[in-house]
C-alpha cells in the first residue's frame, strides 16, 4: 500500500474582501471542480487557458472535474513560453472567450506556470471589466510566487510586464504531483525566487534550499513556507504602495532588464532573476552592510541550484541600462532599488545610481 496522502494546511490569504486561500497537497486537481464550486456556486461557464505543453498532460482531468461539478469549460491552449505573455496573445485569448459565448457570470482558470497565470488573471481582469479566475500552477515558480498576490499582466518587446492590472485570484490550487512532469531547467528557474524569498525574509530557509539541492529534505513544506511568505507580504502592502511588497523585487530590475534584452524565452523567468539576485546582493556588499562572505553564500547557493550567475557575453550593458530605465522601479528619473543589510533583512534604497548598475553588470561578466 502507498503512504497517505498527508494532508497539507492550507495558507489564507487575507485582504479583506479579495481574502483567498492556496491549497497545497498532491492529487488535487480531481476534486479542483468541487474545490471552485465552494468558491463559485453561482458560475457555470469558464475557460480554462493554458499551454501546449501543460494542455495535452492536465487539461483532460481539470475539464472532467469542472464538469462532473456542474460547469461549463472551454480549453483555450497557447503555445508555451514567454513569447504568450503579449497584448496580441491576450487579444487572441479574450477573442476566443468571446466565441465561446463567456458573459460577466463566468469565470477563468489559469492552468500552466507563471505565463499562463500572468496571462489568464490579465485576461480575466479586464474581460467585461472583470471576471474571478482560479490559479492552478504548475511549475515549481508559479506555486511559490506568481499565484499568489494578484499581480497579473503582458510584457511589451522591451519592457517586462508593462501592462497589468492587480486582479486576486479567487482561490489557488497548488498540486504538487504536476511537477513530476517538470524539466530540470524549469524546476531549477522556481529555487531563483525561493533563494530570493530565503534573501529578504527568511535566512533559515538556506539550510531547507540546501537540503533539497541534495536531494533530502521535503519539498511541499518548502512550497508551502514559501507561499505564507508571500502571503504576509502581500497582506502587509497589495498594492505596492508602501514599499514592503517592493521587497519581493529584489533582483529584478536588473533581472527584468536582461530578461528582456536576451529575447523573451531565451532565459527563463528564474535564470535572469539569478543574474539579477547575485547582482543585487553585490551592490549590498558594495553599498549597504552585506558582508562579502554572505554575498559570496548566496552566490553559492545560486550554483547549487544549477542557476546561471554570469551574464550572456552578447548582452550589451548599455542596451541593458536602456531597458532597465523602463522598469517600473524607475521614477522621476530615481531608481528605487532592492538591497540586503544581511541575509533576511531587506529594505528599498534610493542610493544606488545608474552608475552602480553598470558596475553591478560588470561584475556579473566575471
Ligand atoms: N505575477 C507574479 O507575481 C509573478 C511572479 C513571478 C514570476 N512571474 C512571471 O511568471 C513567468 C514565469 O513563470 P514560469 O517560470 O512558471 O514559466 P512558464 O509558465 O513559461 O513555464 C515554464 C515552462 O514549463 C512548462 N510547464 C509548466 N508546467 C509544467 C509541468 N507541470 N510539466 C511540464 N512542463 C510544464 C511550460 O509549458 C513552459 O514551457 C514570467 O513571465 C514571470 O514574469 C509573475
Ligand atoms: O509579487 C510581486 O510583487 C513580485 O514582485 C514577484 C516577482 O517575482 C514577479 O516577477 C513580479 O511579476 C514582478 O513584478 P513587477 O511589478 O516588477 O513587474
Ligand atoms: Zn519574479
Amino acid at each position: 500500500m502507498p503512504p497517505p496522502v498527508q494532508p497539507v494546511r492550507p495558507v489564507f490569504v487575507n485582504l479583506g474582501p479579495r481574502s483567498y486561500l492556496v491549497q497545497v497537497g498532491r492529487d488535487l486537481l480531481k476534486t479542483l471542480g468541487e474545490e471552485v464550486n465552494k468558491k463559485l456556486p453561482d458560475r457555470t461557464s469558464c475557460a480554462v487557458v493554458t499551454d501546449s505543453n501543460v494542455g495535452p498532460l492536465y487539461a483532460e482531468t481539470v475539464l472532467a472535474s469542472l464538469r462532473a461539478a456542474g460547469k461549463k469549460p472551454c480549453l483555450i491552449t497557447v503555445p508555451a513560453g514567454e513569447s504568450s505573455k503579449s497584448l496580441s496573445w491576450s487579444q487572441s485569448v479574450l477573442g476566443e472567450m468571446v466565441r465561446a459565448g463567456l458573459d460577466r457570470k463566468s469565470f477563468v482558470v489559469a492552468l500552466g506556470g507563471g505565463v499562463i497565470g500572468d496571462l489568464a488573471g490579465f485576461c480575466a481582469s479586464v474581460y467585461q471589466r472583470g471576471i474571478p479566475y482560479v490559479q492552478v500552477p504548475t511549475t515549481v515558480l508559479s506555486q511559490v510566487d506568481s499565484s499568489v498576490g494578484g499581480k497579473t499582466g503582458v510584457n511589451l518587446p522591451d519592457a517586462k510586464n508593462m501592462v497589468g492590472c492587480f486582479h486576486q485570484p479567487v482561490h489557488v490550487i497548488a498540486d504538487l504531483d504536476t511537477l513530476n512532469s517538470l524539466p530540470t531547467r524549469e524546476w531549477n528557474e522556481g529555487f531563483a525566487e525561493i533563494i530570493k524569498h530565503a534573501c529578504i525574509r527568511d535566512a533559515s530557509m538556506f539550510k531547507a534550499i540546501e537540503d533539497i539541492a541534495a536531494g533530502k529534505g521535503d519539498i511541499v513544506s518548502l512550497i508551502r513556507r514559501n507561499i505564507a511568505i508571500k502571503a504576509v507580504i502581500v497582506e502587509a502592502d497589495e498594492h505596492e504602495t508602501i514599499g514592503t511588497r517592493a521587497l519581493l523585487n529584489f533582483g529584478h530590475t536588473l533581472g527584468h532588464a536582461i530578461e528582456a534584452a536576451a529575447g523573451y524565452g531565451r532565459l527563463l523567468h528564474g535564470e535572469a532573476i539569478s543574474l539579477g539576485l547575485r547582482a543585487a546582493a553585490w551592490l549590498s556588499a558594495q553599498v549597504s552592510d552585506l558582508t562579502s562572505d554572505d554575498y559570496e553564500r548566496i552566490v553559492a547557493l545560486l550554483k547549487l541550484c544549477d542557476l546561471p550567475t554570469r551574464l550572456p557575453d552578447d548582452l550589451d550593458t548599455e542596451e541593458l541600462m536602456r531597458i532597465a530605465r523602463t522598469d517600473k522601479k524607475f521614477e522621476n528619473g530615481k531608481i528605487r532599488f532592492v538591497l540586503l543589510r544581511k541575509i533576511g533583512d531587506a529594505y528599498v534604497s534610493k542610493d544606488v545610481m545608474e552608475g552602480h548598475l553598470k558596475q553591478a553588470l560588470d561584475e556579473l561578466r566575471k
